[in-house]
């Protein structure tokens, strides 16, 4: 799933600056569309930690 959207993703936008919220189930791929989209490669990932949590207090701030 994570590389399909990564491929949709790049085919839509080309080299453009632009920011991402990335929200999802765990082990949904979402490191994977991350790394896919900035580095043009699959790479092995390990769970995240901690920056999930960090982006949902972010979030219930505002
Ligand atoms: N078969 C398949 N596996 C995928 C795909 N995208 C991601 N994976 C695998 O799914 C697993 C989890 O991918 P991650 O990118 O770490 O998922 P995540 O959403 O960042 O996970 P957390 O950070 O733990 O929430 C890894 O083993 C990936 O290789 C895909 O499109 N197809
Ligand atoms: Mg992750």
């Amino acid at each position: 799933m994570g590389i399909f959207f990564s491929n949709l993703f790049s085919r839509l936008v080309k080299k453009k600056e632009m920011r991402l919220f990335v929200v999802g189930l765990d082990a949904a791929g979402k490191t994977t569309v991350l790394y896919k989209l900035k580095l043009g490669e699959v790479v092995t990932t390990i769970p995240t930690i901690g920056k999930k949590l960090k982006a949902i207090l972010n979030l219930s701030k505002s």
